[in-house]
């Protein structure tokens, strides 16, 4: 389980969280929204140990964090600066394996077998700059999956590709996510995709000082499909209320609508 209790954060003066406390079951996989700037990559920093906790406390499985986590892996929007030019795409997917003590053939033999699963198995031998950006991330999302992490936080990983590239990759990953049971942060800036991925959406209110604005269960079936699932009543219900916590003021959207009222009509 992951937890994090009233944790806030922030850049020397500048605040960012305030007060977020969320407890994730080991196995789910959490979206996280919220406008542009209102922390998310920092919530997600904070979670992976690169960021000192400034108040409240981050614990997985009961142990607090203070540095990077075992069984941790991240995956970034940024795929082309991730991988490592001058390593054939293989051996980036064996990197990580090196720290735990596995021999060279059977390091490559877990990436062959990890690229396998993200249909990449033709390319291991080649580089990573001769592959398009979409094939890209697959090889870093075979790198994040070659640890066998407990924990996958993935930080607008699919934001930078073409829609049918992002819609493979959001299958691919809830494939991942049923077969191999990690618990994953996943953060974005696309409603319809935290819908359509997620077990949960958190939004975030605008920041500074950032808080939970909404905390909701995504109750479609486990099996998603690009479009049946998103012609669903209940996702273009879910899919609305999301954009509009998204959209709403800071204030309105972490106290709800009717709270807000007064404040309005002032
Ligand atoms: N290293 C840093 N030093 C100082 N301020 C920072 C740093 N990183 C982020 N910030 C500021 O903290 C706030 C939150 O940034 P963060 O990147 O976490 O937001 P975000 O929700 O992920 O943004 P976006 O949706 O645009 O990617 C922003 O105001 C940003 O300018």
């Amino acid at each position: 389980m992951l937890r994090l209790d009233s944790l806030s954060q922030s850049y020397g003066e500048h605040r960012v969280l305030r007060d977020v406390s969320l407890s994730v079951p080991d196995g789910q996989l959490l979206c996280v929204v919220g406008p542009s700037g209102c922390g998310k990559s920092t919530l997600l920093r904070t979670i992976a140990g690169l960021l000192p906790v400034r108040e409240g406390a981050v614990t997985i499985d009961g142990t607090l964090v203070t540095g990077v986590p075992d069984r941790l892996a991240v995956v970034f929007q940024d795929y082309g600066r991730s991988l490592l030019p001058w390593l054939s795409v293989r051996d980036n997917v064996a990197l990580p394996l090196r720290r735990q003590g596995l021999r060279r053939a059977e390091r490559r033999a877990e990436a062959e077998h990890m690229l396998e699963r993200v249909g990449l198995e033709a390319s291991a031998r080649r580089s990573p700059w001769q592959l398009s950006g979409g094939m890209q991330q697959r090889v870093a999302i075979a790198r994040a999956l070659v640890v066998r992490p407990s924990l996958l936080l993935m930080d607008e990983p699919f934001g930078s590709l073409d829609a049918r590239t992002r819609e493979d990759l959001e299958d691919l990953l809830l494939e991942v996510h049923r077969t191999d049971g990690a618990t994953i942060v996943f953060v974005t800036h696309d409603i319809d995709e935290s819908v359509y991925l997620g077990d949960r959406v958190v939004v975030l209110s605008a920041g500074p000082d950032s808080r939970v604005a909404r905390d909701l269960p995504v109750g479609l079936p486990a099996q998603r499909d690009q479009i049946a699932t998103r012609g669903l009543p209940e996702f273009v219900a879910l899919r609305a209320e999301v954009g509009r916590a998204v959209r709403a003021p800071a204030r309105a959207a972490v106290l709800g609508p009717a709270d807000a009222e007064p404040e309005q009509a002032r």
